[in-house]
Protein backbone atom coordinates (compact mmCIF):
# COMPACT_ATOMS: atom_id res chain seq x y z
CA UNK A 1 0.00 0.00 0.00
CA UNK A 2 1.13 3.46 -0.98
CA UNK A 3 2.33 5.77 1.99
CA UNK A 4 0.45 8.47 0.10
CA UNK A 5 -3.13 8.68 -0.55
CA UNK A 6 -1.99 11.52 -2.87
CA UNK A 7 0.56 12.97 -4.63
CA UNK A 8 1.35 15.25 -6.94
CA UNK A 9 4.47 17.37 -7.87
CA UNK A 10 4.59 20.75 -9.99
CA UNK A 11 1.24 19.71 -11.39
CA UNK A 12 0.08 22.42 -13.98
CA UNK A 13 -3.05 22.72 -16.79
CA UNK A 14 -3.16 25.16 -19.01
CA UNK A 15 -6.41 25.69 -21.45
CA UNK A 16 -6.59 27.20 -24.78
CA UNK A 17 -9.80 28.28 -26.47
CA UNK A 18 -10.44 30.28 -29.45
CA UNK A 19 -12.59 33.43 -28.61
CA UNK A 20 -13.76 35.45 -31.78
CA UNK A 21 -15.43 34.28 -35.41
CA UNK A 22 -14.31 36.66 -37.79
CA UNK A 23 -10.46 36.69 -36.85
CA UNK A 24 -10.25 34.00 -34.44
CA UNK A 25 -7.45 34.70 -31.62
CA UNK A 26 -6.02 31.91 -29.33
CA UNK A 27 -6.47 32.39 -25.61
CA UNK A 28 -4.83 30.85 -22.89
CA UNK A 29 -5.09 30.64 -19.25
CA UNK A 30 -2.78 29.21 -16.89
CA UNK A 31 -5.24 27.59 -14.52
CA UNK A 32 -3.09 25.46 -12.00
CA UNK A 33 0.63 26.36 -12.21
CA UNK A 34 2.56 24.23 -10.52
CA UNK A 35 1.26 22.16 -7.93
CA UNK A 36 2.91 20.38 -4.83
CA UNK A 37 0.68 18.53 -2.86
CA UNK A 38 1.06 15.19 -0.24
CA UNK A 39 -1.72 13.68 1.42
CA UNK A 40 -1.42 10.72 4.01
CA UNK A 41 -3.84 8.21 3.93
CA UNK A 42 -7.40 8.67 6.17
CA UNK A 43 -6.57 12.55 6.51
CA UNK A 44 -9.49 15.05 6.12
CA UNK A 45 -7.25 17.80 3.72
CA UNK A 46 -9.05 20.76 2.63
CA UNK A 47 -8.11 23.34 -0.67
CA UNK A 48 -9.48 26.50 0.02
CA UNK A 49 -9.13 29.41 -2.40
CA UNK A 50 -11.09 32.27 -4.20
CA UNK A 51 -13.26 32.23 -7.04
CA UNK A 52 -11.01 30.73 -10.25
CA UNK A 53 -8.22 30.05 -7.97
CA UNK A 54 -7.84 26.66 -9.72
CA UNK A 55 -9.35 24.32 -7.21
CA UNK A 56 -11.87 22.35 -9.38
CA UNK A 57 -9.07 22.07 -11.85
CA UNK A 58 -6.71 20.77 -9.76
CA UNK A 59 -8.74 18.15 -8.48
CA UNK A 60 -10.46 17.08 -11.99
CA UNK A 61 -6.66 16.31 -13.10
CA UNK A 62 -6.41 14.09 -9.89
CA UNK A 63 -9.38 12.59 -10.52
CA UNK A 64 -8.67 11.79 -14.07
CA UNK A 65 -10.89 13.75 -15.41
CA UNK A 66 -8.35 16.26 -16.90
CA UNK A 67 -4.81 15.36 -18.38
CA UNK A 68 -2.18 17.61 -16.58
CA UNK A 69 0.14 19.76 -19.22
CA UNK A 70 3.06 19.10 -17.10
CA UNK A 71 3.83 17.31 -13.63
CA UNK A 72 2.50 14.47 -12.44
CA UNK A 73 0.20 13.13 -9.89
CA UNK A 74 -0.50 9.57 -8.13
CA UNK A 75 -3.39 8.56 -6.29
CA UNK A 76 -2.48 5.56 -3.36
CA UNK A 77 0.83 5.13 -6.00
CA UNK A 78 -0.89 4.84 -9.19
CA UNK A 79 -0.24 7.77 -11.83
CA UNK A 80 -3.50 9.48 -13.39
CA UNK A 81 -2.41 9.39 -16.48
CA UNK A 82 -1.23 6.15 -17.14
CA UNK A 83 -2.98 4.56 -14.91
CA UNK A 84 -6.29 5.88 -15.14
CA UNK A 85 -8.22 2.15 -14.27
CA UNK A 86 -6.60 1.88 -11.39
CA UNK A 87 -6.97 5.30 -10.23
CA UNK A 88 -10.39 5.25 -11.21
CA UNK A 89 -11.30 1.92 -8.91
CA UNK A 90 -9.99 4.22 -6.22
CA UNK A 91 -11.80 7.10 -6.07
CA UNK A 92 -15.16 8.74 -5.88
CA UNK A 93 -16.29 12.09 -6.77
CA UNK A 94 -19.35 14.24 -5.55
CA UNK A 95 -19.23 17.74 -6.67
CA UNK A 96 -21.77 20.39 -5.37
CA UNK A 97 -25.10 21.26 -6.05
CA UNK A 98 -28.09 18.78 -6.53
CA UNK A 99 -28.27 17.42 -9.82
CA UNK A 100 -27.30 13.73 -10.78
CA UNK A 101 -30.24 11.92 -8.99
CA UNK A 102 -33.45 10.39 -9.69
CA UNK A 103 -36.31 12.67 -7.83
CA UNK A 104 -39.13 10.10 -8.83
CA UNK A 105 -36.94 7.34 -7.15
CA UNK A 106 -36.68 6.81 -3.43
CA UNK A 107 -32.91 7.57 -1.86
CA UNK A 108 -32.35 3.10 -1.33
CA UNK A 109 -33.41 2.91 -5.34
CA UNK A 110 -31.33 6.05 -6.12
CA UNK A 111 -28.33 3.95 -4.64
CA UNK A 112 -29.52 0.37 -5.90
CA UNK A 113 -29.44 2.12 -9.31
CA UNK A 114 -25.82 3.53 -8.85
CA UNK A 115 -24.69 0.09 -7.26
CA UNK A 116 -25.66 -1.92 -10.18
CA UNK A 117 -23.86 1.05 -12.50
CA UNK A 118 -20.69 0.89 -10.46
CA UNK A 119 -20.46 -2.78 -10.52
CA UNK A 120 -21.28 -3.54 -6.99
CA UNK A 121 -21.55 -7.14 -6.72
CA UNK A 122 -25.49 -8.54 -5.99
CA UNK A 123 -24.56 -9.79 -2.77
CA UNK A 124 -23.14 -7.04 -1.22
CA UNK A 125 -25.59 -4.18 -2.34
CA UNK A 126 -28.31 -4.34 0.36
CA UNK A 127 -25.30 -4.45 3.49
CA UNK A 128 -23.51 -1.72 1.35
CA UNK A 129 -26.25 0.93 0.39
CA UNK A 130 -27.89 -0.11 4.27
CA UNK A 131 -24.54 1.23 5.93
CA UNK A 132 -24.39 4.04 3.83
CA UNK A 133 -27.55 5.16 4.68
CA UNK A 134 -26.99 4.98 7.94
CA UNK A 135 -23.67 6.91 7.36
CA UNK A 136 -24.93 9.72 5.46
CA UNK A 137 -27.75 9.49 8.28
CA UNK A 138 -30.65 9.24 5.65
CA UNK A 139 -31.96 5.67 7.16
CA UNK A 140 -35.62 6.50 8.57
CA UNK A 141 -36.35 8.49 5.47
CA UNK A 142 -34.38 6.11 2.63
CA UNK A 143 -37.87 4.93 1.05
CA UNK A 144 -39.62 8.22 0.30
CA UNK A 145 -39.16 10.21 -3.16
CA UNK A 146 -36.01 12.16 -3.38
CA UNK A 147 -38.07 14.71 -4.70
CA UNK A 148 -39.03 15.93 -1.36
CA UNK A 149 -35.91 16.22 0.11
CA UNK A 150 -33.74 19.42 1.41
CA UNK A 151 -30.72 20.05 -0.31
CA UNK A 152 -28.30 19.22 2.22
CA UNK A 153 -29.94 15.50 2.45
CA UNK A 154 -29.67 15.77 -1.50
CA UNK A 155 -25.82 16.17 -0.51
CA UNK A 156 -25.71 13.44 1.90
CA UNK A 157 -27.25 11.07 -0.47
CA UNK A 158 -24.86 12.10 -3.45
CA UNK A 159 -21.81 11.14 -1.01
CA UNK A 160 -23.36 7.76 -0.14
CA UNK A 161 -23.68 7.72 -4.25
CA UNK A 162 -19.95 8.42 -4.24
CA UNK A 163 -18.78 5.61 -1.75
CA UNK A 164 -20.49 2.65 -3.18
CA UNK A 165 -17.52 1.17 -4.34
CA UNK A 166 -15.29 1.67 -1.03
CA UNK A 167 -13.01 3.90 -2.70
CA UNK A 168 -9.58 5.27 -0.93
CA UNK A 169 -10.04 8.86 -1.48
CA UNK A 170 -13.19 10.61 -1.99
CA UNK A 171 -13.04 13.87 -3.74
CA UNK A 172 -15.54 16.48 -2.28
CA UNK A 173 -16.37 19.45 -4.51
CA UNK A 174 -17.89 22.54 -2.82
CA UNK A 175 -20.49 20.13 -1.26
CA UNK A 176 -22.29 22.94 1.16
CA UNK A 177 -22.59 25.39 -2.00
CA UNK A 178 -26.18 26.19 -1.62
CA UNK A 179 -27.09 24.15 1.31
CA UNK A 180 -28.71 26.27 4.40
CA UNK A 181 -26.40 26.55 7.60
CA UNK A 182 -28.33 24.06 9.41
CA UNK A 183 -28.51 21.37 6.75
CA UNK A 184 -24.46 22.42 6.44
CA UNK A 185 -23.92 21.32 10.02
CA UNK A 186 -25.11 18.26 9.33
CA UNK A 187 -23.45 17.73 6.12
CA UNK A 188 -19.97 18.46 7.91
CA UNK A 189 -21.23 15.58 10.35
CA UNK A 190 -21.58 13.37 7.55
CA UNK A 191 -18.19 14.69 6.15
CA UNK A 192 -16.45 14.32 9.70
CA UNK A 193 -18.15 10.76 10.39
CA UNK A 194 -16.95 9.63 6.83
CA UNK A 195 -13.14 10.45 7.84
CA UNK A 196 -13.42 8.43 10.60
CA UNK A 197 -14.04 5.34 8.78
CA UNK A 198 -10.65 5.66 7.31
CA UNK A 199 -11.54 7.16 3.52
CA UNK A 200 -8.95 10.14 2.28
CA UNK A 201 -11.19 12.83 1.71
CA UNK A 202 -9.76 16.19 -0.63
CA UNK A 203 -12.75 19.11 -0.14
CA UNK A 204 -12.71 21.90 -1.88
CA UNK A 205 -14.64 24.99 -0.28
CA UNK A 206 -14.97 28.68 -0.35
CA UNK A 207 -16.05 28.54 3.50
CA UNK A 208 -12.79 29.06 5.32
CA UNK A 209 -14.97 27.57 8.72
CA UNK A 210 -15.96 24.63 7.08
CA UNK A 211 -12.33 24.01 6.43
CA UNK A 212 -11.17 24.78 9.91
CA UNK A 213 -13.62 22.44 11.48
CA UNK A 214 -12.87 19.48 9.99
CA UNK A 215 -9.70 19.34 8.09
CA UNK A 216 -6.00 18.56 10.03
CA UNK A 217 -4.34 20.21 7.15
CA UNK A 218 -5.59 22.94 4.25
CA UNK A 219 -3.86 24.52 1.44
CA UNK A 220 -4.79 27.90 0.34
CA UNK A 221 -4.49 27.92 -3.52
CA UNK A 222 -4.58 31.73 -5.24
CA UNK A 223 -3.81 31.97 -8.72
CA UNK A 224 -2.95 28.96 -9.60
CA UNK A 225 -0.47 27.97 -7.06
CA UNK A 226 -0.52 26.64 -3.47
CA UNK A 227 0.56 30.05 -1.18
CA UNK A 228 0.16 28.85 2.10
CA UNK A 229 -0.06 24.79 3.45
CA UNK A 230 -0.49 23.88 7.12
CA UNK A 231 -3.01 23.01 9.89
CA UNK A 232 -5.16 25.49 10.31
CA UNK A 233 -3.32 27.18 13.55
CA UNK A 234 -0.22 27.01 11.62
CA UNK A 235 -2.30 29.30 9.16
CA UNK A 236 -4.00 31.19 11.55
CA UNK A 237 0.03 32.52 12.30
CA UNK A 238 -0.44 34.68 8.92
CA UNK A 239 -2.70 36.88 11.09
CA UNK A 240 -0.29 36.67 14.03
CA UNK A 241 0.26 40.16 15.88
CA UNK A 242 -2.59 41.81 14.01
CA UNK A 243 -6.10 43.27 15.75
CA UNK A 244 -9.38 43.72 13.35
CA UNK A 245 -11.38 46.18 14.05
CA UNK A 246 -15.05 44.98 12.41
CA UNK A 247 -17.72 47.69 11.27
CA UNK A 248 -21.64 46.94 10.67
CA UNK A 249 -22.24 49.59 7.86
CA UNK A 250 -24.85 50.42 5.09
CA UNK A 251 -23.61 52.34 2.02
CA UNK A 252 -19.60 51.98 2.16
CA UNK A 253 -18.26 52.55 -1.59
CA UNK A 254 -15.66 51.27 -3.48
CA UNK A 255 -13.68 54.26 -3.43
CA UNK A 256 -14.18 54.64 0.67
CA UNK A 257 -12.52 50.97 1.01
CA UNK A 258 -9.47 51.95 -0.97
CA UNK A 259 -9.13 55.03 0.88
CA UNK A 260 -9.15 52.70 4.23
CA UNK A 261 -6.64 50.27 2.47
CA UNK A 262 -3.79 53.44 2.19
CA UNK A 263 -4.52 54.49 5.84
CA UNK A 264 -1.18 54.14 8.37
CA UNK A 265 -0.80 50.68 9.94
CA UNK A 266 -3.71 49.13 7.76
CA UNK A 267 -2.66 45.77 6.35
CA UNK A 268 -5.98 44.23 5.04
CA UNK A 269 -9.40 45.78 4.56
CA UNK A 270 -12.26 43.58 3.26
CA UNK A 271 -16.12 43.40 2.95
CA UNK A 272 -19.29 40.96 3.05
CA UNK A 273 -22.81 41.57 3.16
CA UNK A 274 -24.16 40.04 5.98
CA UNK A 275 -28.24 40.47 5.26
CA UNK A 276 -28.79 44.04 4.35
CA UNK A 277 -25.28 45.25 6.28
CA UNK A 278 -22.06 45.04 5.07
CA UNK A 279 -19.53 44.09 7.33
CA UNK A 280 -16.13 45.89 6.88
CA UNK A 281 -13.23 43.83 8.63
CA UNK A 282 -9.69 45.92 8.87
CA UNK A 283 -6.93 44.54 10.19
CA UNK A 284 -3.91 46.43 11.28
CA UNK A 285 -0.65 46.15 13.11
CA UNK A 286 -0.61 45.46 16.28
CA UNK A 287 0.84 48.92 17.72
CA UNK A 288 -1.77 50.83 15.74
CA UNK A 289 -5.21 52.10 16.74
CA UNK A 290 -7.02 52.54 13.28
CA UNK A 291 -10.56 52.97 14.66
CA UNK A 292 -10.91 56.72 14.85
CA UNK A 293 -9.22 57.22 10.90
CA UNK A 294 -11.29 54.32 9.58
CA UNK A 295 -14.75 56.31 11.29
CA UNK A 296 -13.37 59.16 10.00
CA UNK A 297 -12.86 57.59 6.67
CA UNK A 298 -16.64 56.14 6.62
CA UNK A 299 -17.72 59.88 7.08
CA UNK A 300 -21.28 60.27 6.28
CA UNK A 301 -22.00 56.77 5.93
CA UNK A 302 -24.95 54.96 8.27
CA UNK A 303 -23.10 52.46 10.84
CA UNK A 304 -24.07 49.55 13.62
CA UNK A 305 -21.98 47.88 15.64
CA UNK A 306 -18.27 48.81 15.86
CA UNK A 307 -16.06 46.07 17.48
CA UNK A 308 -12.54 45.35 18.12
CA UNK A 309 -11.41 41.47 17.94
CA UNK A 310 -8.67 39.00 17.89
CA UNK A 311 -7.76 37.78 14.74
CA UNK A 312 -9.60 34.68 13.15
CA UNK A 313 -8.17 32.02 10.51
CA UNK A 314 -10.88 33.57 8.11
CA UNK A 315 -8.74 36.88 8.69
CA UNK A 316 -5.58 34.97 8.17
CA UNK A 317 -7.28 33.62 4.89
CA UNK A 318 -8.14 37.39 3.88
CA UNK A 319 -4.27 38.12 4.86
CA UNK A 320 -2.79 34.97 2.53
CA UNK A 321 -5.06 35.74 -0.59
CA UNK A 322 -4.78 39.25 -0.67
CA UNK A 323 -1.06 39.43 -0.59
CA UNK A 324 -1.57 37.51 -4.13
CA UNK A 325 -4.09 39.53 -5.52
CA UNK A 326 -1.64 42.33 -4.72
CA UNK A 327 1.56 40.15 -5.77
CA UNK A 328 3.23 41.09 -2.67
CA UNK A 329 5.56 38.09 -1.62
CA UNK A 330 3.53 36.05 1.06
CA UNK A 331 5.88 36.52 4.80
CA UNK A 332 7.46 33.04 5.43
CA UNK A 333 5.83 31.03 8.45
CA UNK A 334 7.47 28.98 10.80
CA UNK A 335 5.58 25.65 10.89
N1 LIG B 1 -12.74 24.69 -19.63
C1 LIG B 1 -12.10 25.84 -19.40
N2 LIG B 1 -11.64 26.59 -20.42
C2 LIG B 1 -10.97 27.75 -20.22
N3 LIG B 1 -10.70 28.25 -19.00
C3 LIG B 1 -11.12 27.55 -17.93
C4 LIG B 1 -11.84 26.31 -18.07
N4 LIG B 1 -12.13 25.84 -16.81
C5 LIG B 1 -11.61 26.73 -15.95
N5 LIG B 1 -11.00 27.76 -16.60
C6 LIG B 1 -10.28 28.90 -15.97
O1 LIG B 1 -9.26 28.38 -15.16
C7 LIG B 1 -9.14 29.12 -13.95
C8 LIG B 1 -9.29 28.18 -12.75
O2 LIG B 1 -10.61 27.66 -12.72
P1 LIG B 1 -11.13 26.59 -11.64
O3 LIG B 1 -12.52 26.23 -12.02
O4 LIG B 1 -10.14 25.50 -11.49
O5 LIG B 1 -11.12 27.46 -10.32
P2 LIG B 1 -11.83 27.19 -8.92
O6 LIG B 1 -10.80 27.52 -7.90
O7 LIG B 1 -12.42 25.83 -8.88
O8 LIG B 1 -12.95 28.30 -8.91
P3 LIG B 1 -14.44 28.26 -8.31
O9 LIG B 1 -14.27 28.40 -6.84
O10 LIG B 1 -15.04 29.49 -8.93
O11 LIG B 1 -15.08 26.99 -8.73
C9 LIG B 1 -10.18 30.22 -14.03
O12 LIG B 1 -9.56 31.37 -14.51
C10 LIG B 1 -11.17 29.70 -15.05
O13 LIG B 1 -11.82 30.75 -15.71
Amino acid sequence: MSEHAIEAVGLRRTYRSRTGWLRPQRREVEAVRGVDLTVGNGELFGLLGPNGAGKTTTIKMLNTLLVPSGGSARICGYDVVTRTREVRRRIGYVFGGDRGLYDRLSARDNLRYFAELYGVPGREQRRRIGELLELVRLDGRDDDRVEGYSRGMRQRLHIARGLLHRPRVLFLDEPSIGVDPVAARELRQTVADLAATGTTVLLTTHYMAEADELCGRIAVIANGRIQALGTPAELRRHADGRRVLEVEAYGVTDRQLAAIRTLPGVREASMDVVGAAQVLGVQSDAGYDVQADVLRALDGVRLGRVTARQPTLEDAYVAIVNRVAEERPIEAVAA
